[in-house]
């Protein structure tokens, strides 16, 4: 995605009045680049901007080389790897030599055993070191590969079903010259827990969520704990029935309550992976107690993030129509009142 002029670019930006690049026969096609790779210090390669990134821009929407459905997935855990070993190879061997060259020259952290091996495999250790889960799926996307870990990152990502690409997108303004971040791990942990899961890719996070001082980093570690408590509760019941009873409008106002206070707190942490998730909670929760601007606004936002990466996926289609029709009940809800006062 680099320029391409068809003449160099005129270092003299003015003749006679007239830009120079209007007075010469002078045109560029592509779009510019805005990252680019290079060495950040104790991570290896990293992607930074090269220019200021503004939130919901997209900066990868990759195809894999290598895509596989592994049979089982034990939570907490992950996948078998030996048990998928075969599927990744099969992969491999179906790849261009160009392809072939690409995955290979990724970078891979092995464990003591497969340091210790004679003839140590290398394929298997780069896809566990550079792979993305998308629900059933594991994906290898090279590009997206060189970006380095965060854990209150500034890159989340979605996975469009249609096209067969994993969509990276600024969760935040980036700005020019920053390295560009993403979780490789789900972040509703602990930093211990952060820590064991990243074990695998071979290096202790010291990004700011890491680097906090003991008192503050005990209240994030205590405030994603809560989210994911949040996420439990609210999930279970999160139906769009109005309530009609009195005690049952109470609790659905608590619960729109406190689902502002989960919005606060993700934004807070700015645990982007989650913004989609809790606006549509939000959405949902207010919709229950017919605070319909809220919902409408809330449905808005995560429709807009789910528009991001495929605007006919499931998500995207149902957070289009509930910020419809929570603008049609608020509608509804002015006429009836005009009507009234008549
Ligand atoms: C998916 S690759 C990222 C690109 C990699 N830096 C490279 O040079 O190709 C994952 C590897 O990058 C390094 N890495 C990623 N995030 C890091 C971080 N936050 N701190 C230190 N090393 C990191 C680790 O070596 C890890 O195994």
């Amino acid at each position: 995605s680099s320029v391409t002029c068809n003449s160099p670019i005129p270092s003299s930006q003015y003749l006679h009045d007239i830009p120079s690049w209007q007075s010469q026969n002078f045109s560029c096609t592509g779009s510019p680049a805005i990252h680019t790779i290079r060495n950040s210090l104790g991570k290896g390669l990293g992607v930074f901007a090269t220019r200021a990134i503004e939130p919901g821009m997209v900066i990868f929407h990759e195809a894999p080389a290598i895509l596989i459905h592994p049979p089982e997935f034990r939570d907490g855990v992950g996948y078998p790897l030996s048990g998928i070993a075969q599927l990744i190879q099969s992969a491999f061997d179906a790849l261009s030599a160009d392809r072939k060259a690409e995955v290979m020259s990724l970078t891979a952290h092995y464990t003591s055993a497969e340091k210790a091996s004679p003839n140590r495999d290398e394929l298997v250790p780069i896809f566990r070191s550079n792979a993305y889960n998308s629900g059933q799926q594991i994906g290898l996307y090279p590009k997206i590969a060189r970006i380095n870990h965060g854990c209150r990152p500034n890159t989340s990502y979605l996975w469009n079903a249609r096209l067969g690409k994993q969509v990276v997108y600024a969760s935040r303004r980036i700005e020019e010259g920053e390295e560009l971040s993403i979780s490789y791990i789900p972040l509703l942990h602990t930093h211990e827990e952060r820590e064991k899961r990243l074990d695998q890719y071979g290096f202790k996070c010291t990004c700011e969520a890491c680097a906090l001082e003991k008192d503050e980093k005990d209240a994030s570690d205590q405030r994603r704990k809560d989210i994911r408590q949040a996420f439990t509760d609210f999930n279970s019941h999160l139906t769009l029935t109005v309530p009609q009873s009195k005690s049952g409008k109470k609790r659905a106002q608590e619960k729109a309550d406190a689902s502002l206070q989960l919005v606060k707190i993700v934004e807070e942490e700015e645990l982007a992976d989650y913004y989609a998730q809790i606006y549509r909670i939000a959405a949902i929760s207010h919709a229950k107690v017919e605070a319909w601007p809220a919902a409408a606004q809330f449905a808005l936002k995560s429709y807009q993030i789910y528009l991001m990466a495929d605007e006919q996926s499931e998500q995207t289609i149902e957070m289009q129509m509930l910020t419809s029709s929570f603008i049609e009940s608020w509608n509804n809800h002015l006429r009836n009142k005009a009507m009234q006062k008549d």
